[in-house]
């Protein structure tokens, strides 16, 4: 344990995030299993993005670990601090942008900041500097004594963004941060993100609906549907995932020997699943990674390889593969 600059317990540990078998449960007889059994690792310093269909228990995981649900079993920790028993530690440790966010609508942005600020104890010298900082940040100067009934959604979301930042948290909570804003503004709010985590170190778990944007910014991913972890990793960790489920395609173009001659030394490789031509390109699915044994196999056979590619898996498509028939 350890004393931050203002005097705040911090707890000393590589992650951010942990739960061990966390489990809410909601029902006459527990029939809703909304988070069944879910044992996740968040280091600190990473985007952490959690995806899953609609009703997966996105919003029921994030309202455990910031002390608004009670787990029904299993434990979490926040910053290293109890899900259950030090709510009032991790409060002071994170910051939340919920989905739907709501403000004080006949307050100015400078004054709803106050009254959050006020609620963390910040003295009135350091709230009023870091109030137009913040609004700074979040590109809402000119803002700062409107009254926030009259900003777009956009607005409202980077105001949301830095009322989560008052206290200068250690984990940022994003519900939805882009959801109903326009593609500038969402790309604005991503980068903004990025920002935070780069210069401030800040954990961030996100929870979003465009794999796109989870793409972009996330270094790792948790994805859940029903209630359950189904996979975790990068983009990459989950594309070894889906390879393994279903195996790699390939699209291969090939000069100096006919198609049909490329098509029948490939066939032999050990691994080779199913072999299409398609106009001059070769459509290969394999059981695992063959790159390197079917380029062999055409050298043998006299060709040049002109095109080898790995069909593109997106977050998108990988998403799609791993809920699959959940
Ligand atoms: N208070 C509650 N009472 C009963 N069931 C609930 C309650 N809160 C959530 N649920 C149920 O728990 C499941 C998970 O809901 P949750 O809101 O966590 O999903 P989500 O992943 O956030 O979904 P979305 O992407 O639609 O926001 C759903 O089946 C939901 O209907």
């Amino acid at each position: 344990m350890e004393l931050g600059q203002s005097g705040v317990v911090r707890k000393t540990n590589k992650l951010a995030i942990e739960t061990i078998h966390l489990s809410k449960f909601f029902g006459k007889e527990n029939q809703i299993r909304a988070v069944d059994n879910l044992n996740l690792q968040v280091r600190k310093g990473e985007v952490f993005g959690f995806v899953g269909p609609n009703g997966a228990g996105k919003t029921t995981t994030m309202k455990m670990l910031i002390g608004l649900l009670e787990p029904s079993e299993g434990s979490g920790k926040v910053a290293g601090f109890d899900i259950v028993r030090e709510i009032i530690n991790i409060r002071e440790q994170t910051g939340v942008l919920p989905e739907p966010a709501g403000f004080y609508d006949n307050l100015t942005a400078r004054q709803n900041l106050r009254f959050y600020a006020k609620l963390y104890n910040i003295g009135p010298e350091v709230r009023e500097k870091r109030i137009v900082g913040l609004l700074e940040t979040v590109d809402l100067t000119r803002a700062i004594d409107q009254k926030i009934g009259g900003f777009s959604t956009g607005m409202r979301k980077r105001f949301g963004l830095a009322q989560a930042l008052i206290n200068e948290p250690l984990v940022l909570f994003l519900d939805e941060p882009t959801s109903g804003i326009d593609p500038l503004g969402a790309q604005m709010m991503r980068d903004l993100i990025k920002d935070l985590n780069r210069s401030k170190g800040v954990t961030v778990f996100l929870s979003s609906h465009s794999m796109e944007e989870v793409q972009e910014i996330c270094d790792r991913i948790a994805i859940i549907a029903r209630g359950k972890l189904l996979a975790v990793g990068s983009v990459e960790d989950l594309r070894d995932i889906v390879r393994a489920k279903e195996g790699v395609h390939y699209l291969l173009e090939v000069e100096d020997i006919p198609l049909s001659e490329a098509a029948e030394a490939i066939k032999k490789v050990e691994g080779v699943q199913d072999l299409e031509i398609q106009d001059r390109t070769l459509h290969i699915h394999t059981k695992m990674k063959l790159r390197t044994e079917i380029a062999k196999a055409i050298k043998k056979a006299g060709g040049t390889v002109s095109m080898f590619e790995e069909e593109e898996m997106n977050l998108q498509k990988l998403f799609l593969k791993i809920i699959e028939g959940v």
